[in-house]
């Protein structure tokens, strides 16, 4: 793991503006961003493992996981991600990166896009010939995102607590090398999710994925749910919770 052990504190916040919520919560979580300098990153930890979710999920990738969110999904099992970390030059994350290996990166968090130095990094990476994942909450607008990256798209469900958040214009971006995915807490959240893929034809457009929030839903039950639904939905499980412990850091 990159070493994270101290922060600057120079400039101002760089977060986008137009989050929707509560200002005053918003204006809290987004605190450990205040003194971040201009032209860095506050990267919470770097890493390399097997790719847990997603269609990528069974390969090798490197991990970019930067702080802060704006969102408190009530399942959220990255709290750690909320503060501390590093702040890091463009150069120096690009070249962590390198020495992990390279070749499927993510980019995730925390919020990665609540940060304006992810985009120029995004494209660095891609710059690099790496396929460049894009780990996302939908909750800040896609509209940034360099083409070549491939954007897994969460559409946060009622039983997160955060279905208000949702940039729904996200949805009309979507490409076919994109990837949307719901985590669901509930029946009711499966069904929500369902009329949600109907209504957007997302199944038509590109991969489909839905996922139990960990130690809530069974994937067996899931699995039944999407069989009766008659859709390509695919399911997803989080590889790295069963190949090392589920509460585990930087896996
Ligand atoms: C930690 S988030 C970071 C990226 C971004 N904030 C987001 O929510 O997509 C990465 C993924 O983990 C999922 N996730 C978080 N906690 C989970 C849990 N307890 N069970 C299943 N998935 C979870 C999120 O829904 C999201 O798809
Ligand atoms: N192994 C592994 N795969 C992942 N895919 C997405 C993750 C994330 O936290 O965004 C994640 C993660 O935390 N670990
Ligand atoms: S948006 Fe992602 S990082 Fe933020 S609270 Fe929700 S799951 Fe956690
Ligand atoms: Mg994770």
């Amino acid at each position: 793991m990159h070493d994270l052990a101290s922060t600057d504190d120079r400039a101002a916040s760089t977060a986008p503006a137009g989050l929707g919520g509560d200002a005053a919560a918003i204006a809290r979580r987004l605190k450990p961003l205040e003194g971040k300098a201009a032209g860095t990153l506050l990267v919470h930890e770097i890493y390399r493992s097997i790719q847990g979710e997603s269609t990528f999920a069974g390969l090798p990738c490197v991990f970019v996981r930067l702080t802060a969110c704006h969102l408190r999904c009530v399942y959220c099992d990255t709290a750690h991600a909320f503060r501390h970390g590093a702040a890091m030059g463009l150069d120096a994350v690009v070249e962590a990166v390198e020495k992990l290996g390279g070749g499927l990166v993510e980019l995730t968090g925390g919020e990665p896009l609540l940060q304006v130095e992810a985009y120029p990094l995004m494209e660095r990476l891609a710059d690099k010939g790496w396929t460049v994942l894009l780990e996302t909450s939908g909750g800040v607008a896609t509209d940034r995102v360099d083409p070549r990256v491939r954007i897994i798209l969460d559409v946060k469900t009622p039983a997160s607590g955060e279905a208000d958040a949702n940039v729904w214009a996200n949805l009309d971006r979507l490409r076919p090398t994109d990837e949307v995915k719901f985590v669901l807490g509930d029946r009711e959240d499966f069904d929500w999710s369902v009329e949600v893929v109907r209504r957007h034809d997302l199944a038509r457009r590109c991969p489909v994925l839905m996922s139990a929030v960990f130690g809530r839903v069974e994937p067996t039950e899931l699995a039944a749910w999407i069989l009766d639904a008659g859709l390509p939905i695919r399911l997803q499980v989080q590889l790295h919770k069963i190949l090392w412990d589920p509460g585990a850091r930087g896996v």
